[in-house]
């Protein structure tokens, strides 16, 4: 597979003791829901992802993302996002600042301010640059969290149970706008979630991790 995130024959072990496998295609635009009970090892998969896989793990197998083997690369140079539940915005900093950090390294003040004002518009929070984080909504503020990972334009969208702070109405309003956003740049998206609405909203496919099955 050329485009999307593929994980090929990934086994993770613990202290000796096998925790994990899978091998699983997820194409651009595509999503994959991870569930199964907890310490499963759902997270350590993720982390195995994005290269921050805690030394007491052992891990083999091999990580592509858009045609390229990623699982020796640094975690800097993955271009895989992630969202967690307690994506926090830098509470002393303004929003734009907190965008600002997403941002790629380079471009003009101007071309960094233009992308920052073009990131809030996408997410109907135009004029929010200045704002205290500590002034929004939960949405908001998951909003703002979103496009500052997107603005760093990851090739993989991964989420580890970003919606389960939030109440009912707010959870399904922030789980289609980070769906809508990651389809819009036909990202692949791969979610750990307990919940079944997050797996029926995501589409795709539903790998359960330390039962077998799949569906
Ligand atoms: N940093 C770490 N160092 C050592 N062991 C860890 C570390 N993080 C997690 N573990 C252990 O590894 C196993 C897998 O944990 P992991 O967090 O990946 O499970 P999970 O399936 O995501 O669980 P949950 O659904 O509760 O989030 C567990 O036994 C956990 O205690």
């Amino acid at each position: 597979m050329d485009r999307g995130l593929s994980l090929r024959d990934v086994t993770i072990s613990k202290g000796g003791a096998p925790l994990l496998s899978i091998s699983h295609d997820v194409g651009s635009g595509e999503a994959l829901t991870l569930m199964g009970p907890s310490g499963v090892g759902k997270s350590t998969l993720l982390a195995f992802i994005t290269g921050t896989l805690p030394a007491d793990f052992r891990a083999k197998g091999t990580v592509w993302l858009d045609g390229r083997d990623i699982t020796q690369a640094p975690p800097h140079r993955r271009r895989v996002g992630i969202l967690f539940q307690d994506d926090l915005l830098f509470p002393h900093l303004s929003v734009g600042a907190n965008l600002a950090f997403g941002l790629k390294p380079g471009g003009t003040a101007a071309e960094r301010s233009a992308k920052i004002a073009e990131a809030l518009d996408e997410v109907g929070l135009s004029g929010f640059e200045n704002r205290d984080p500590a002034t929004l909504s939960g949405g908001q503020k998951a909003r703002v969290a979103l496009m500052r990972m997107l603005l760093s334009e990851p090739c993989a969208l991964l989420l580890d149970e970003p919606f389960s702070r939030l109440d009912a109405a707010l959870r399904a309003q922030v789980r289609e706008m980070v769906f809508d956003r990651a389809r819009a740049r036909q990202l692949p998206v791969l979610m750990v979630t307990h919940d079944a609405e997050d797996a029926q909203a995501a589409g795709g496919h539903v790998v359960t991790l330390g039962a077998q099955t799949e569906t």
